[in-house]
């Protein structure tokens, strides 16, 4: 099939190659030529594990050519669906802003004025319920001049994935939901995911209508950002304790019905998606009247554990004049994304105790630099542990967990842990957040 996806972030992009690599010739269009650019010359513009390959695939030299970038949306009229991959920020009291989903929906619609066939946009970006119905879908007809349902079907397909894994997760998906509001729109999307769940060994498929699909995305986040902020919450128990909380993690997660993942205690969810994705749905129910209170209480949880990680350093050494070599500064391992990263608050409370703070990432520094220009920045850990004072692990990379005599580079060797991930050895001084 002929598909457009407007967006090339981390969603779009990672979709657009994926669809690509599934048969499917894709256009992605986006605003920054840059991106689009990067895509055209067959490279990734974001670190995401296998996006590199699967891009130089499909465009750029020597490639199938079923993928191609542009900033014009013009080439949406060759096309048969269009996925909306843009984002979805939180306005400063959480709700969700929808200012770029209604400026890609109305540029969508102008364009569509040209077209004669019936065309499909499908909604990708995470938006609260009844935004499709309400908001998008009445958008891009009265733009467009289309009869809903007739010459325009409208649907609402959530992503799943999750950032380091992206590639892997979409074409392995757990479920695949397909939210539409009328039978035709919804056998279109059925059709651009028949490669997918072929390949992908037959996943559920869930058909809804939009307003469930949109309901379903918040959630699965909801539920697996509360149940990290419950392990964090027993975590800050076992710790004050003497527990170790992994342990008795690990036995939590033998039972089936609780299951071990997103039971890892510390530091707390940050990212793209979890912290904007409680807010939107939070404020989204409190606009309804209703407060939301086991939500707000797994924010306040995750909210509070940078503070206890800063207070376990001030436990161990006054960092003012000091050398704190920070590990990690993505949100997570495998991407480069900093949004919302724990490390923020961390460096942040570093910085206003007056420490030198040197931090290390494998592939996240260039996009931190923006944010603390004059922290110092080592491209080695052997470097960023060179006479520090006291090491706080804020990301847990593959890397870190096999650091051994790095340590000994140290001046005083105080190791805390907030993910986790260390080994512990002979002469250091070891803590960790919630064990
Ligand atoms: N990042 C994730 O892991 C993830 C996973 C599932 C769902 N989502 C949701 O998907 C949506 C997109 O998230 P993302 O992380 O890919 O965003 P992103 O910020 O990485 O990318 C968005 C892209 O849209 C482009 N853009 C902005 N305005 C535009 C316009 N008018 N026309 C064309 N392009 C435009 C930007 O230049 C950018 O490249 C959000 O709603 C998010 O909540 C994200
Ligand atoms: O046991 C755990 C698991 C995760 N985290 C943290 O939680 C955050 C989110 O992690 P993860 O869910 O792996 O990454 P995301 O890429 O943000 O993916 C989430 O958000 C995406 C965007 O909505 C969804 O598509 C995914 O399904 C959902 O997992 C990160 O800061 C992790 O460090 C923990 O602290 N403990």
């Amino acid at each position: 099939m002929q598909l457009s996806v407007v967006g090339s972030g981390y969603v779009g992009t990672t979709i657009a190659a994926c669809f690509a690599d599934l048969g499917h010739n894709v256009v992605n269009i986006d605003i920054d030529q840059e991106i689009v650019d990067t895509i055209n010359d067959g490279e990734a513009p974001i670190h995401e594990d296998g996006l590199a390959e699967m891009i130089a695939k499909h465009a750029g030299p020597e490639s199938t050519g079923r993928l191609r970038a542009t900033t014009d949306y013009e080439e949406v009229l060759n096309t048969e669906l269009t996925f909306l991959c843009l984002p979805t920020p939180a306005n400063d009291d959480g709700s969700i802003d929808l200012s770029i989903m209604k400026a890609g929906a109305e540029q969508l619609g102008e364009t569509l004025v040209e077209k004669n066939e019936r065309h499909n946009v499908v909604v990708k970006s995470t938006v609260v319920p009844g935004t499709t119905e309400d908001t998008i879908a009445p958008l891009v007809a009265e733009t467009g001049g289309k009869r809903l349902g007739d010459d325009l079907g409208v649907g609402m397909n959530p992503e799943f994935l999750r950032e380091g894994s992206a590639v892997a997760d979409f074409l392995d998906p757990d479920k695949v939901v397909l939210g539409a509001d009328d039978d035709r729109t919804r056998e279109q999307m059925g059709n651009v995911f028949a490669p997918l769940v072929e390949r992908a060994d037959d996943p559920p498929v869930v058909e809804t209508a939009t307003r469930e699909a949109e309901m379903m995305k918040y959630a699965n986040n909801a539920f697996l950002a509360s149940k990290v902020s419950l392990a964090n919450d027993l975590g800050n128990i076992c710790k004050e304790h003497g527990v170790d909380m992994y342990e008795v993690a690990d036995a939590m997660g033998l039972d089936e019905r609780i299951a071990r993942s997103f039971l890892n205690s510390g530091l707390g969810w940050g990212g793209s998606c979890f912290p904007k994705d409680t807010a939107a749905i939070i404020a989204a129910a409190e606009s309804k009247r209703y407060d939301a209170p086991m939500l707000n209480a797994a924010t306040e949880v995750n909210d509070r554990q940078p503070q206890r990680f800063l207070d376990l350093l001030d436990k161990h050494v006054d960092a003012e004049g000091k050398r704190i070599a920070v590990l990690g500064l993505a949100f997570k391992p495998g991407t480069d994304d900093i949004r919302n990263t724990r490390a923020v608050p961390v460096i942040d409370g570093l910085i206003h105790r007056g420490a030198d703070v040197i931090a290390h990432d494998p592939v996240a520094v260039e996009n931190m630099r923006d944010r603390y220009p004059d922290i110092e920045y080592a491209s080695s850990v052997s470097e960023a542990l060179e006479d520090a004072n006291a090491c706080l692990v804020v990301t847990d990379w593959d890397q870190y967990k096999v650091l051994d005599e790095e340590f000994d580079r140290m001046e005083t060797p105080i190791v805390l842990d907030g993910r986790h991930c260390i080994n512990r050895r002979e002469g250091i001084t070891y803590e960790g957040l919630t064990w």
